[in-house]
């Protein structure tokens, strides 16, 4: 199996486990040219069998999604039996855990977390992807108290856009949308939509609207979008619930509308910020002078490879060189 390692180990130092979910063991590893932690995405072609798909579409849609709230993918590597996902580390684990530590978060702490999701979100429904599996679980903390959305195994972008209807039904039944465990076509982005409901709800009450574990029982409460409405509920907070937990998606609130909604611009001012801060188009010069001179070659032909970006050594150590001068650390190879 050590011949597996070869490619990434000639790069990276990979550390100890730091999660499992489903097919894939998540390990900490160091990026050697930079010092900087990644997290590598271990999974093996085998034991995928039928879930290969999901992996392809995972490494397909993060190729496309670069946002500063969605979890950033370096580097692919894959061998005879072997995928590895190089990703942006996460010192912060699961939004999952922060919540249960805490029971449940103040109004104000939802909110900051809430924009995050909301800015995630919004940016993937512009480019016309639907996540399809939004859950606490599915939401990282890094060292700075950023959000990053993780686990693009389920997103779609259906061929037609946004408006084309989706069938398969997916992700963790508390969080999915009523029309989708109805077994009824679904659009992908009113369905995520219903699922920000369930995780706001999570945010500030620290247990899930419906909830039961009779999955026939489970269903029934989902699709009566009747919930508890605990007495440290803002009227502002039940508002957006309501807006957002409604059975009829055509009644369900819009992102646009959530985007400046009263209660996601409270003690903010300004409605949520979704474009990317990342600037992909166009590279930037102090990484590319640094990885030139370190490969002896000339900035053009840096610039050229760069420019195909595979996902290979190069795109991972352009990611994190940047990464490094965005954190005002030195932009230096080792
Ligand atoms: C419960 N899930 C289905 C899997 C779980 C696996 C470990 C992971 N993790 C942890 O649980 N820490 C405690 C540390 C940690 C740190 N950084 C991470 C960076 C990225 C990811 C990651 C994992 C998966 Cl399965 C992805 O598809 C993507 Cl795009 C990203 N996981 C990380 C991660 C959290 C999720």
């Amino acid at each position: 199996v050590v011949e597996e390692y070869n490619e990434i180990a000639r790069h990276y130092r990979i550390k100890e486990t730091v999660g499992s979910g489903g097919f894939a063991k998540v390990k900490r590893a160091v990026h050697l040219p930079t010092g900087e932690t990644v997290a590598i995405k271990i999974m093996d072609k085998v034991a995928l069998g039928a879930d290969l798909p999901r992996v392809k579409t995972e490494i397909e849609a993060m190729k496309n999604l670069h946002h500063h709230h969605i979890c950033r993918l370096y580097q692919v590597v894959e061998t005879s039996r072997k995928i590895f996902m190089v990703l942006e580390y996460c010192s912060g684990g699961e939004l999952f855990d922060y919540i249960v530590q805490r029971d449940r978060l103040s109004e104000i702490e939802s909110r900051a977390f809430f924009r995050q999701i909301v800015s995630a979100v919004t940016y993937m429904h512009y480019l016309g992807y639907a996540h399809r599996d939004l859950k606490p679980e599915n939401l990282l903390i890094d060292d700075e108290q950023n959000l990053k959305l993780i686990d693009f195994g389920l997103c779609a972008k259906p061929k037609g856009g946004m408006s084309d209807q989706l069938y398969t039904c997916c992700g963790s039944p508390a969080y999915a949308a009523p029309e989708l465990i109805a077994g009824k076509s679904y659009m992908g982005n009113e369905a995520d939509l219903w699922s920000m409901g369930v995780l706001l709800y999570a945010l500030l009450n620290g247990f899930l609207p419906f909830d039961d574990d009779n999955i026939g029982m489970l269903y029934r409460k989902i699709k009566s979008g009747k919930y508890d409405t605990p007495d440290w509920l803002s009227s502002e907070s039940l508002i957006l619930l309501k807006q957002l937990l409604q059975v009829d998606p055509k009644r369900r609130i819009t992102v646009d509308e959530l985007l400046n909604h009263v209660w996601i611009t409270k003690e903010m001012g300004v409605p949520v910020e979704w474009n990317s801060k990342y600037q992909t188009s166009v590279l930037d010069d102090d990484v590319v002078t640094e990885m030139s001179v370190h490969r002896k070659v000339s900035r053009e032909t840096m610039k050229a490879e760069l420019e195909k970006w595979n996902y290979d050594y190069l795109t991972a150590a352009y990611f994190l060189l940047l990464k490094k001068k965005t954190s005002g650390r030195p932009v230096r190879l080792q």
